[in-house]
């Protein structure tokens, strides 16, 4: 693999980047932040409408006739090029624009944005793949349910989370969002409509091939078939969370006591998450599904609300005050905690934005849409995140958090240091564990510009990757990957991948999923 080349600046181009960087909410506030607001609202009341007609099941038939066809002219016009979905680079929640749907034939599954059937007797909700985790919030909620996983940025759709990957507060009790997906939609690369479901007696050939389907999707990336609709289980859930927040002051702490915390099986925590501020002080906040506080000593934090302070720095304060805390959240709120701040991106996007002042004043349009501010980003800035930002989440096991915040701190140090433990259940597919064994896994997230002065981005990410194959773990595929083809291979079991692709006549129709994730497939 050739290496990527250090890009560095000349003086004025240095200047330019400073003022950029420095000034970048000259534009971002006036005008990104009210465009992003009336864009929220317009869907939100497009959503209530289609809900109130109840026209979605109806469209739905449609839209997937109208891809089904899509597939079959070009199938009858040979098959000459790779297939993709026609979402556009700049809404993907992601660093980078993907280069390979240049030249690609783009199918209409980004017209697929609504919720389409919640059945409270077998406990899922049936969602088209376009629908997202704020649109999902919003609607199951109010009537006393939610997903079991439902990731904190309010724009990542079904789709992204299921065929790349997912992962939040409630993962270490239900695994990653995968693991809640009872049962997929799936247009093949023919036009066939298929209904794909884990099948663990299956006897037929068919129910034998869906199943193998069904395990080979999550992670591959849209490189199988299109997902038209995905059934996704829901739990019932209360008003608040009950949250209480710990402080560690050692990273052995830290692990030790997190180690303890993610207890599958415990029926008093729903949620666990933890931030690092520094090296050694941290926060660990378990929550617990709550109908409000009993005493009128504990309190209610509505953190969702525009003027309250972004939650990083409100647990970070906390911290700096007690060294445990309860607070009752309501439930929306607590979800999305990260939406407004954009974990802590924002504060290098909008410097003044966690200010009293600007929170009371015009705190009420935030967080700028992430899709703007993607297509946004000028060149000068993308080139000097090309250097000095970093975006990488490594899924490793719990029992090796230590060792690699340890080489996190030593590569980037970037704090908040976001951990998020996981179950990672048996099963076969792409995520599949060699030993066989189901065990408890972290996300590690790191988000922010680096101060390190050896930093380089390619061949520190590339040390980052290799530390997480040693480890048994795996490198989520939204960031950039550096790792060549054989390496990923090592690092995601493909056996699965490579029999289904092999049998559904995949290998002419859509492209390898490597080539999607690497990072020349990506600009
Ligand atoms: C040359 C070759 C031929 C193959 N032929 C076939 C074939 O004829 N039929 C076929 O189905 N696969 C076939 N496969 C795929 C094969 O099953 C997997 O590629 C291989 O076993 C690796 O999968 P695994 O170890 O991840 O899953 P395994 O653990 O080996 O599981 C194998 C099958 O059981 C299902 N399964 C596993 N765990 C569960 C669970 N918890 N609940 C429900 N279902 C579960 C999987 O979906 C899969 O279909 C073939 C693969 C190769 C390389
Ligand atoms: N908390 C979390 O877990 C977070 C996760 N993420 C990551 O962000 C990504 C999700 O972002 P989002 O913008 O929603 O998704 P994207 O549009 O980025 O899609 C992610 C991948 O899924 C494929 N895909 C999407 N929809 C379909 C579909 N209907 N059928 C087949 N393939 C599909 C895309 O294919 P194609 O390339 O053809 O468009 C793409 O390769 C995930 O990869 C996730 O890991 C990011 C932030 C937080
Ligand atoms: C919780 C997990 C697993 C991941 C969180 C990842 C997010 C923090 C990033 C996903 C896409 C990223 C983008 C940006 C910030 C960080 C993410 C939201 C930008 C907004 C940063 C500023 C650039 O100009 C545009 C970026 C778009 C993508």
């Amino acid at each position: 693999m050739e290496e990527e080349a250090d890009e560095r600046p000349i003086l004025c181009e240095r200047f330019l980047e400073f003022i950029m960087f420095h000034f970048r909410w000259v534009v971002v506030v006036p005008i990104l932040l009210p465009l992003s607001f009336i864009f929220n609202i317009a869907f939100e009341v497009r959503n209530r409408i289609v809900h109130f007609v109840s026209s979605a099941p109806n469209a739905h038939v449609r839209k997937v006739k109208y891809i089904q066809e899509q597939l079959k002219e070009w199938s009858a016009n040979g098959r000459k090029t790779k297939l993709v979905n026609a979402r556009p680079g700049w809404l993907t929640m992601s660093f980078r624009f993907p280069l390979y749907k240049e030249n690609a034939t783009k199918i209409a599954t980004d017209k697929l944005f609504d919720i389409l059937e919640l059945d409270t007797e077998t406990m899922t909700v049936k969602v088209e793949p376009g629908v997202t985790m704020g649109q999902i919030s919003r609607y199951l909620i109010p009537l006393g349910y939610t997903l079991p996983v439902l990731p904190e940025l309010d724009d990542l759709t079904v789709g992204g989370l299921i065929n790349g990957c997912g992962v939040e507060s409630g993962s270490f009790k239900y695994g990653m969002f995968q693991h809640i997906c009872t049962g997929y939609e799936v247009v093949m690369s023919n036009g066939e409509l298929n209904y794909v479901v884990p099948d663990s007696a299956a006897k037929t050939v068919k129910a034998k091939q869906d199943t193998s389907l069904y395990y080979a999707i999550p992670w591959s990336q849209g490189t199988i078939c299109f997902l038209v609709a995905a059934t996704i289980k829901i739990i019932p859930c209360k008003k608040y969370v009950k949250l209480t927040y710990k402080s560690t002051k050692t990273l052995e702490e830290m692990c030790s006591t997190l180690t303890e915390d993610s207890n599958k099986y415990s029926e008093k925590v729903d949620f666990v998450e933890a931030l690092l501020f520094d090296k050694n002080k941290g926060c660990i906040m378990l929550g617990e599904f709550s109908d409000g506080p009993d005493t009128q000593e504990e309190v209610i934090n509505s953190i969702g609300r525009w003027y309250k302070k972004w939650f990083y720095t409100h647990v970070e304060d906390l911290m700096k005050k007690k060294h445990k805390t309860i607070e009752y959240i309501p439930l929306r709120d607590y979800y999305h905690r990260h939406s407004k701040s954009i974990f802590w991106e924002l504060r290098d996007i909008v410097p003044f934005g966690n200010n009293v002042l600007f929170r009371y004043l015009l705190a009420w349009m935030c967080p700028p849409k992430i899709a703007f501010l993607k297509a946004t980003t000028p060149n000068i800035l993308r080139k000097m995140y090309n250097r000095s930002h970093v975006l990488q989440d490594m899924l490793v096991p719990l029992e090796t958090l230590k060792d690699c915040v340890e080489l996190f701190h030593d590569e980037v140090e970037i704090y908040p240091l976001w951990i998020c433990p996981f179950h990672l259940k048996s099963q076969p597919g792409l995520m599949k564990l060699r030993d066989y064994t189901q065990k408890m896994y972290v996300d590690i997230g790191a988000y922010g510009c680096t101060t390190k002065k050896d930093y380089h981005h390619e061949k520190t990410t590339r040390r980052l990757e290799k530390k997480v194959r040693e480890v048994n773990g795996f490198q989520m595929t939204y960031a950039d990957v550096y790792m060549t083809r054989a390496e990923y291979r090592e690092m995601f079991d493909v056996t699965l991948y490579d029999y289904v692709r092999s049998t559904h006549k995949c290998l002419d129709a859509f492209p390898d999923v490597y080539d999607k994730i690497c990072r020349s497939g990506r600009r």
